[in-house]
């Protein structure tokens, strides 16, 4: 295992539109001091230079937390800055492609929504899914939710860890509790939030109440 399935528990994803004359380093270090425990670069509007600036600030700051730091989609640019790894979707470079890429040693992540999705990355080389969306969210236009019975019998086919993603608050968060996940990937439940460390703190102790 590459890293602690408890490494998973609280997964933050970034996202720009939320940066409110913020920087991205700020927002983000100060959701590591509430307790992130595994970080996931996305930005799916800047140019690469910004993206490969973003990830090189990004990545001393995670270093500094140790906390693994995941580049959304791209993996060209994660092999050129030496990230930990990468997360794809199913409409995105196929999982064994990725893994060939990557080579055995960087953390993959694959987004499933099916039982077939997931025993099949999980074949190609996935070190974890992403399954979702959970609950209804305004941050992924074109994520469709997924009823729960799904996101467990996916937990129950696969061996490597499963994140739920879509929607989770602190608030919701209970309703995952014995769906088998090792943890919850958020974006507006921590960063959309006016006291992002108090709102990774508050999901942190929440996540820990439902994972074994
Ligand atoms: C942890 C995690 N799970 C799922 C996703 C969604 O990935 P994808 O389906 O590729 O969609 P985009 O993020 O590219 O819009 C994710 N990013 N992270
Ligand atoms: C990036 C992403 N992927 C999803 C999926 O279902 O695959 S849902 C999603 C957005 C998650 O943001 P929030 O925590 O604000 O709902």
């Amino acid at each position: 295992m590459k890293f602690d399935k408890e490494k998973m528990r609280l997964y933050a994803i970034t996202d720009r539109h939320w940066l409110n004359g913020r920087s991205l380093r700020e927002v983000v270090k100060e959701s590591l001091d509430g307790g992130v425990t595994f970080l996931q670069l996305r930005d799916k509007n800047s140019d690469d230079e910004t993206f490969l600036q973003e990830a090189a600030e990004l990545q001393k700051l995670c270093r500094d937390y140790k906390v693994p730091l995941i580049i959304n989609d791209n993996v060209e640019i994660a092999l050129k800055m030496n990230a930990d790894g990468v997360h794809v979707g199913q409409s995105d470079m196929e999982a064994g492609a990725v893994r060939e890429k990557l080579g055995p040693d960087k953390i993959l992540g694959v987004s499933a929504r099916t039982v077939e999705q997931a025993l099949l990355a999980q074949e190609r080389g996935a070190d974890y899914l992403g399954v979702g969306a959970v609950f209804a969210t305004g941050s992924k236009a074109d994520a469709a939710e997924l009823p729960h019975e799904t996101l467990k019998a996916i937990c129950e086919a696969v061996s490597i860890p499963v994140v739920a993603i879509g929607g989770i608050t602190a608030e919701n968060i209970s309703q995952l509790k014995g769906t088998g996940i090792c943890g919850v990937a958020v974006i507006s439940a921590i960063y959309a939030q006016n006291n992002i460390k108090e709102a990774a703190e508050e999901l942190k102790e929440a996540v820990d109440k439902i994972v074994l």
